[in-house]
């Protein structure tokens, strides 16, 4: 199983909820931070915290950068950051700098999106067209990646690629998921499922909300994960149910 975690925002619970989704999976996992913006400065070199969530709740070995290839200080746009030293994304680029056989052969492999599913990467392109390109290759009975190396199906588990969306829950949230679905649905990804994050501890009617979302939402709802006094993987995964 691969999915693509994209939220309605930034700050919507991609990462905790990855992280719980993780937790949940069992064999061979792993979770991909592709792009980050927002990093520490360590004697390693940068590191996020996302990235260092996922890798967490992963369990094959992989390096930093390999979970995380491309990084940026600053929290801000990954292509105003970009840009900031003297670099550009692209969504070519982003592809092959994260494609790994882990993330093809793995029994549970996410990958976090950055921002929401139309972040733009700079010269009209945005990490859906990134999420697109993966699909399309995973489709394609062999395809190449990296240095060229041949993948065919006798070696990729995974061949298929879901998204899973993660709808903060505050006001405001009806719009913006709608618009998310209508854009995933357009790009012609389908959605594995939602979840309803509660990231506005004081969201006013949430069971209303919850239920107008669960009408028009077109995909299942993967779990409600209420506000958390601890927000950790394993307290968000006690309300979710991995996708079937
Ligand atoms: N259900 C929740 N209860 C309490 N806190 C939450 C909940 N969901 C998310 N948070 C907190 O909200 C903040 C944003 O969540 P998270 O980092 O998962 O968002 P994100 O969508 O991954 O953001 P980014 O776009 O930066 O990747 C974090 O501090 C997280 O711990
Ligand atoms: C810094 C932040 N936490 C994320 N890593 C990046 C969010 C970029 C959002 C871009 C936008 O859509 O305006
Ligand atoms: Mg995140």
């Amino acid at each position: 199983m691969l999915y693509f975690v994209t939220g309605t925002d930034t700050d919507s619970g991609k990462t905790l909820i990855s992280a719980a989704l993780l937790a949940k999976a069992t064999g061979h996992k792993c979770g991909f931070k592709p792009i980050a913006s927002g990093c520490d400065v360590t004697e390693d070199g940068l590191r996020n915290s996302d990235a260092l969530m996922l890798m967490a709740q992963s369990n094959m070995g992989l390096a930093y950068q390999e979970i995380n290839p491309i990084s940026f200080e600053p929290a801000i746009a990954p292509h105003i950051a970009a840009s900031q030293v003297n670099t550009a994304l692209s969504a070519q680029g982003v592809f092959d700098s994260m494609l790994n056989p882990a993330m093809v052969n793995a029994d549970f492999a996410l990958i976090e999106g950055a921002g929401g599913w139309r972040l733009p990467l700079g010269n009209g392109e945005y990490l859906s067209d990134t999420v697109k390109l993966l699909q399309t290759t995973l489709q394609q009975e062999t395809s190449t990646y990296g240095n060229s190396v041949q993948l065919t199906h006798a070696v990729t588990k995974n061949t298929t690629l879901e998204v899973i969306l993660v709808v903060g829950m505050k006001l405001g949230c009806l719009n913006h998921a709608l618009l998310t679905q209508e854009a995933l649905l357009a790009d012609g990804v389908s959605i594995a499922g939602w979840v309803a994050n509660q990231v506005d501890a004081d969201m006013a009617f949430i069971d209303d909300n919850l239920q107008s979302l669960q009408q028009m939402m077109q995909a299942p709802l993967l779990g409600y994960v209420p506000h958390l006094a601890n927000p950790s993987a394993e307290n968000a995964a006690r309300y979710l149910q991995l996708p079937q």
